[in-house]
């Protein structure tokens, strides 16, 4: 095998795979830009574009090659001009997401990832519901997830923020840690295999570019602190999307995999007058509806809570638990928006089927 793909994270499957392609190379893209596509071959970096036929047959967005896919291209060196992509072989794995402004159309976010680090603070982003999501979206895409709990400094109840996450987190590998001494490093180096992929998602501000920054053993990705500070923002700055670990490993960091974050975390803020009244419920389920002891159906109608802010908060709920899944997972919220539950949902067909057939 190539030990210059191998150190990318080629395995014998895609080695195999390549077979089928006569004539072309095989390599890993490690970024995307609008039309353009960075790509590592088996002498080195160089530029690529898709081709028109595979631009041309590609239908649906989510064939479009992605950061962490192999495909296979005409050349292996960039003297005689950008490579073209010809074909993107069978994933393992895809993180995918709603393509910004559409409810239907997905895109891969990045393809081929063994380990999702799903990020989460001990301090305010602790949030059970965001790890749920998280496992889901994890679990679909076909990586493993393993839970990364970062600023331990910052909370004094660890064991029982541990207890409450074992209820959610079924078997996953769960890791704290904390960059004040470097706490809890050593287990999550653990988890990372030798030219394994790695992504990591979270919310913002958890710690992610912290994290990566050590594993690489210097500073590649700007913290939250720096970029405040240089007011030019990361978003001007070129970055890589996939990174070489010096232990071996290989982690992906794409824009997209940043965005897939923002909304979960700030519903909460924009609408904390709500969520603080709906935290007095009686359910604490509550749809605010019409369940009794809904408080903020009693806010409205004690002219506490104008009735547009309650909406509009509706509205962008129900845009928010649409971001960042995929088909299936639509569908099941869906299925959750109308009948409450999959159990309640096969209650109701029971009942239906019931009476249809007395
Ligand atoms: N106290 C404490 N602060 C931390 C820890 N890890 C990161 N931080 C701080 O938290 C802030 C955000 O960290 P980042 O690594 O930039 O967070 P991020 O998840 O990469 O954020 P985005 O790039 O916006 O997705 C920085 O000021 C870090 O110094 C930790 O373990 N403890
Ligand atoms: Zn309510």
């Amino acid at each position: 095998m190539n030990s210059y793909l191998k150190k990318y994270g080629l395995t014998e499957f895609f080695e195999q795979e390549a077979t089928l392609y006569n004539g072309l190379f095989l390599a890993r893209i490690t970024e995307q830009h609008r039309d353009l596509y960075k790509v590592i071959g088996e002498q080195g970096e160089l530029n690529a574009s898709i081709s028109g036929k595979l631009a041309y047959s590609t239908e649906n967005q989510l064939n479009y090659p992605a950061v962490g896919d192999w495909v296979m291209i005409d050349r292996i060196d960039g003297a005689t001009g950008n490579a073209i992509i010809h074909h993107v072989l069978r994933r393992k794995s895809m993180l995918a997401r709603q393509a910004a402004g559409t409810a239907k159309v997905e895109q891969a976010i990045a393809a081929n990832i063994d380990t999702i680090f799903i990020c989460m603070s001990l301090n305010a982003d602790f949030n059970l519901r965001r790890i749920e999501r998280y496992l889901t979206i994890a679990w679909d895409s076909m990586a493993t997830p393993v839970i990364i709990l970062t600023k331990a400094d910052l909370c004094d109840d660890l064991q029982q923020k541990m207890n409450e996450l074992s209820s959610v987190s079924m078997g996953v590998e769960v890791v704290a840690c904390s960059s004040e001494n470097e706490y809890g490093y050593q287990a999550i180096n653990a988890q990372i295999g030798q030219e394994k992929t790695i992504a990591f998602v979270g919310s913002s501000g958890v710690g992610k570019s912290t994290i990566i920054n050590h594993l690489m053993g210097r500073d590649v990705l700007a913290t939250k602190k720096i970029r405040e500070d240089d007011d030019k923002g990361r978003h001007t700055t070129t970055y890589r999307q996939l990174l070489l670990l010096p232990n071996g490993g290989i982690v992906i960091d794409t824009p997209g995999m940043r965005e897939l974050q923002i909304y979960t975390g700030n519903l909460s803020k924009s609408f904390e007058d709500i969520e603080e009244i709906a935290a007095k419920c009686k359910y604490s389920d509550c749809s605010h509806g019409t369940e009794p002891g809904c408080m903020v159906r009693k806010a409205i109608e004690d002219g506490l809570l104008s009735e547009e802010r309650f909406k509009s908060y509706q509205k962008l709920q129900r845009e928010i638990s649409y971001d960042g899944l995929n088909s299936r997972q639509l569908e099941n919220e869906k299925i959750n928006r109308m009948f409450g539950s999959k159990a309640e949902m096969k209650q109701t067909l029971k009942r239906f089927k019931d009476r249809n057939s007395r």
